[in-house]
């Protein structure tokens, strides 16, 4: 069997009470390391509290050498673990249909994502659109498609969850070409640093998707004891250093209900002009007022 075990977000206790049933009985436990990180605890910290080895699994190891992970999974229990849920965010069904293919069972134990998580900050999770990813900017790399889909939620009034890019275990690029693998130090995008690149794509694209004045939400490290939220426009956010990673940002759509509105006031160092911004921003995209209905309609006759 191969039993697919979400993580939780930031404790190695996070995990479920039957995910670690499951990790105990497993012959190989394979934990996915490169799209997110375990806040609190380390493999080492891991191993100890599940009692097994656990064996890095990077991207290469994932995409490329699969085979590795899923051998003799017909016959023995193997897990594979991934920091939130399996199916939040980084989808990892390449996995499942592999195994699948294979002839192996596969159970999935779920755990919280930040796509679920990410309502602790007082939005509806109701009101959110398509989820977005930011990815490092580089001298001659900078992709702006993330931009239509926030045009498209923002149109229809709903909220944007902006995932920042992590990277680990990238190598050099000047090393490999002189034929080293040389592995830069993990990096991981900041609130500051995605709000910056999203103002530069605005800059170049002007069709106002959003201004430096739309109302944002900076989400840091959820789920662990030092979890934060700032509720600021996107210009604040540029500048705001919001602490030890993991980040995320919520970019606000029209559709703000008050008690919302309330929530998110806790968070906003100048109450009233955060208020002001929402309200403002609620003038973009704006549907037109519906046509009177046909009763209503005064012929001049009758005047
Ligand atoms: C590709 S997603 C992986 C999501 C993960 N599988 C899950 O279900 O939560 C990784 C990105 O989500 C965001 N993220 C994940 N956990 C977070 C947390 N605890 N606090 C803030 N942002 C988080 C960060 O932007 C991070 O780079």
């Amino acid at each position: 069997m191969l039993y697919m075990i979400g993580l939780g977000l930031a404790h190695e206790s996070d995990i479920t009470v039957r995910g670690l049933a499951a990790v105990k009985k497993c012959k190989r436990v394979y934990l996915e390391a490169y799209t997110s990180i375990l806040m609190s605890a380390d493999k080492s910290k891991l191993e100890e509290f599940y009692g097994r080895e656990v064996i890095l699994a990077d991207r290469e190891m994932v995409e490329s050498e699969s085979d590795k992970i899923l051998e003799n999974a017909d016959v023995d229990d193997v897990a594979f673990l991934v920091v939130g849920d399996v199916f939040g965010a980084t989808t990892h069904t390449d996995l499942v249909i592999r195994a699948r293919d294979l002839g192996i069972p596969v159970e999935s134990i779920h755990n919280a994502s930040v796509m679920n998580a990410v309502g602790a900050c007082g939005l509806q999770l109701y009101n959110f659109g398509q989820a977005v990813s930011i990815v490092f900017f580089t001298e001659d790399w900078r992709p702006d498609s993330f931009y239509n889909k926030v045009m498209e939620n923002r149109k229809i009034g709903l909220h944007t969850l902006l995932l920042l890019d992590i990277k680990v275990k990238e190598p050099n690029i000047k090393e490999m070409m002189r034929g080293r693998i040389v592995y830069e130090p993990p990096r991981y995008m900041s609130v500051a640093t995605c709000c910056q690149q999203l103002l530069e794509i605005e800059e170049k694209r002007k069709e106002e998707a959003y201004t430096p004045e739309t109302p944002c939400i900076s989400v840091s490290r959820l789920g662990s004891p030092n979890q934060s939220f700032k509720a600021a426009t996107l210009k604040q956010l540029a500048e705001y250093d919001a602490g030890e990673p993991l980040h995320s940002v919520v970019m606000l759509g029209r559709q703000v209900h008050d008690l919302e509105l309330d929530y998110l006031l806790a968070f906003a160092d100048d109450k009233d002009a955060y208020r002001k911004a929402v309200i403002a921003d609620q003038e973009y995209f704006k549907p037109p007022p519906p046509p009177p209905a046909p009763q209503d309609i005064i012929s001049s006759d009758e005047e």
